[in-house]
């Protein structure tokens, strides 16, 4: 029930077309009736049951004739009505489908990067496909099949007991045990269907998760066991489609043997009634009779089968229902968000941040003052938290204890559109469409101007599919592309900036998508730019071309880079070592240096195998590639002592 009160908003907006397609229902039942009457008048006409001169036929041919176009104009009428229902309803169903899909779609745009951890892709795919099919089925073939039931009993039974009562009584004797094992059956069939559902949705999550890492399956040379994997799940689908085929088939047995039975008590019964002398019951009423218990067989059957497709069509919409349900762990609230912030400075603090998963304490303590403008840099070993860390300016996530700021608002005060619009992040892994670099480029460009998609659609004839713009800005594109050190790489492509990425075109290189990712983050010119570990794969000449380019962008802009190379990091305005979720070093690189702390360690390591390199390929050395940036203007650097195991606010200046 609280389903269907779920479904209600949907279904009300086609409350007319299910109306009108249901009366069209119940109107080509009542004329389904008549066929069986004519036919009953030409019998008793025939057998001269209507006459009471024996000598005469009690039909003429000319009378025939006209029970002959009844019945054909009976089942033409009958025809367009039904017609009439699957315009209504089953477009209905389809328009609801469509509906749903997007609303769905939609809801799940605004969900967080905290419930894709979690979810499930194949499952999610599942849903949105099988579900959503299931509930299409059962406002569709199910509803018109529910009306068309219930008149047809209703109808029919109002006839044959005017015909026979004691006719009647047996197929109302043997009717309820007929639809009582039917529907028996359909819970069975349900149960078993769930199970294979539940199977093709770990199905798809294989397959899914197989294609999207079909480079480490490669590299690992672990097909034969993916394929043993798979085939396992498959054959376990295999045997849960089996054991769903063989629910019906003793207990479909079992139902024809009782139709069988009422039929020959009716045989019996109406036979003795048509010899009784006197009786009103001719050979035409019997043959009637039949005729309709005949035309109750169908949805008889139907009973079960339709219990099925409302059960499951009620599951399946329970399982879209916890798609539209999910929340966010982040959003805005009522009552705490700004609206009136509409941009910021790119100004960052963290005041006494400390972050916890679980037991695990992934921050502690951090507090850190980023003035606007500053290129700051992050490092620390593995795990220490530095994405964590980025993670929060974004709102990924909430801290546990104290608060991130921007222009000292709590984070948790500024609308997530001013505060989304003003922070780009360049992922440790970035992820391209599969679209030509352009559009690659200037994914976050397109949000203005989209055309207006109906949330209805009209019941006759669509609009028009509407063409999302898919050009961005040119300019600002290949202005981008320089910056992020790729401009090079375009031109050598094939179709330049309209060549296709992914699987319908080429495949970019580690260090291409990378700079992809990074002209992605800045074509926006966000206030804050982060570049999560975004220089690891390209070489020192490469990354020498970027942080040049992010000079450029970092002009009145907040860059945090990210890394673990110094030579990416050495020209930061401020630098933060993160070890095990503490900042326990911070100052420029010069005064980290001279600190002699895990910075100082990590600089001496990563130059004695730049001086090893060196003698293979003097374009590796780290220190050749820095000192080259000498030449670049370079910020006045953050004139703060550095302080190891520092828990209090630190000043980055300019
Ligand atoms: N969603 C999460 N749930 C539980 N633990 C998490 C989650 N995200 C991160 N962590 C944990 O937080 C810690 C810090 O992770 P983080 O990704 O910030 O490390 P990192 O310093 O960026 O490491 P790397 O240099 O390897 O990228 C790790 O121990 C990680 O397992």
């Amino acid at each position: 029930m609280d389903s269907l009160r779920t479904l209600w908003p949907y279904l009300k907006l086609h409350r007319r077309q299910y109306v009108i397609g249901l009366l069209a229902v119940v109107i080509a039942n009542s004329l389904n009736l008549l066929p069986w009457y004519f036919i009953r008048l030409t019998i008793d006409g025939l057998t001269g049951q209507l006459d009471t001169d024996p000598a005469t036929p009690g039909v003429t041919l000319a009378q025939t004739g006209w029970y002959a176009l009844g019945i054909v104009a009976a089942a033409a009428v009958a025809g367009a009505f039904m017609l009439l229902m699957r315009r209504m309803i089953v477009v209905a169903s389809r328009q609801t489908e469509y509906e749903v899909r997007r609303d769905i779609f939609a809801h799940l745009q605004t969900l967080d990067k905290p419930y894709y951890d979690r979810a499930h892709t194949g499952d999610l795919m599942n849903r949105l496909t099988g579900d959503l099919s299931a509930v299409r089925e059962m406002l569709g073939f199910g509803v018109w099949q529910i009306v068309n039931i219930v008149s047809g009993f209703v109808t029919s039974f109002a006839v044959m007991f005017g015909l026979s009562w004691q006719l009647s009584l047996i197929v109302m004797a043997v009717l309820p045990v007929i639809v009582g094992v039917l529907a028996y059956m359909a819970q069975l069939i349900n149960e078993r269907h769930k199970l294979a559902q539940e199977q093709n949705s770990l199905i798809a999550g294989k397959a899914q998760e197989n294609f999207s890492g079909a480079r480490v399956v490669k590299g690992y040379a672990i097909e034969d066991r993916e394929i043993a994997d798979y085939r396992a799940l498959n054959l376990e689908l295999l045997r849960r489609n089996i054991a769903l085929i063989k629910v019906d088939g003793p207990l479909r047995s079992f139902t024809n043997l009782l139709l069988g039975i009422a039929f020959g008590l009716i045989l019996l019964v109406g036979g003795r009634l048509i010899l009784t002398p006197d009786s009103d019951f001719t050979v035409g009423k019997f043959v009637q009779f039949v005729g309709y218990v005949n035309r109750l067989a169908f949805p008889m059957m139907m009973v079960g089968w339709i219990t099925g497709v409302t059960q499951r069509g009620l599951a399946s919409w329970l399982r879209l229902r916890e798609l539209l349900d999910a929340r966010p762990l982040v959003q805005d609230e009522r009552g705490r968000t700004d609206a009136h912030i509409l941009d910021v400075s790119g100004e960052v603090n963290f005041d006494r941040v400390t972050l916890r998963y679980g037991n695990q304490t992934v921050l502690e303590d951090v507090s850190l003052e980023v003035p606007a403008g500053t290129f700051l840099g992050i490092t620390g070993p593995t795990g220490s938290g530095k994405t964590v860390l980025a993670q929060l300016i974004t709102r990924s996530m909430d801290p546990t204890s104290g608060a991130v700021k921007m222009d000292g608002h709590d984070l948790r005060t500024i609308p997530l559109t001013t505060l989304r619009g003003a922070v780009s992040v360049v992922p440790q892994e970035p992820f391209l469409f599969s679209d030509t670099i352009a559009n690659n480029i200037g994914f976050g460009l397109n949000n203005a101007g989209l055309p207006v998609v109906p949330t209805r659609v009209s019941v006759v004839g669509l609009p028009p599919t509407p063409e999302v713009p898919q050009n961005p800005d040119p300019v600002r594109v290949r202005e981008a592309a320089r910056l992020a050190g790729l401009d090079g790489d375009i031109e050598g492509f094939p179709a330049g900036y309209d060549t296709m990425l992914g699987e319908r075109g080429v495949t970019l290189s580690g260090g291409q998508r990378q700079r992809t990712a990074i002209a992605r983050a800045v074509v926006r010119e966000p206030r804050i730019l982060i570049l999560d570990d975004s220089l690891s794969a390209v070489d020192t000449e490469t990354e020498r071309r970027i942080l040049d380019g992010l000079r450029e962008v970092s002009q009145g802009r907040t860059v945090i880079l990210i890394a673990h190379r110094i030579s990416t990091l050495r020209h930061a305005d401020h630098i933060v070592v993160l070890e095990a979720g503490r900042v326990t070093e911070q100052g420029s690189h010069d005064a980290l240096v001279a600190q002699k702390g895990h910075y100082a360690e990590l600089e001496r390591l990563q130059r004695l195998a730049s001086d090893l390199d060196r003698e293979d390929d003097p374009v590796a050395d780290i220190d050749a590639a820095a000192d080259r940036l000498e030449g670049v203007p370079v910020p006045e650097r953050a004139g703060h002592q550095a302080q190891r195991g520092q828990t209090q606010p630190q000043k980055v200046m300019k």
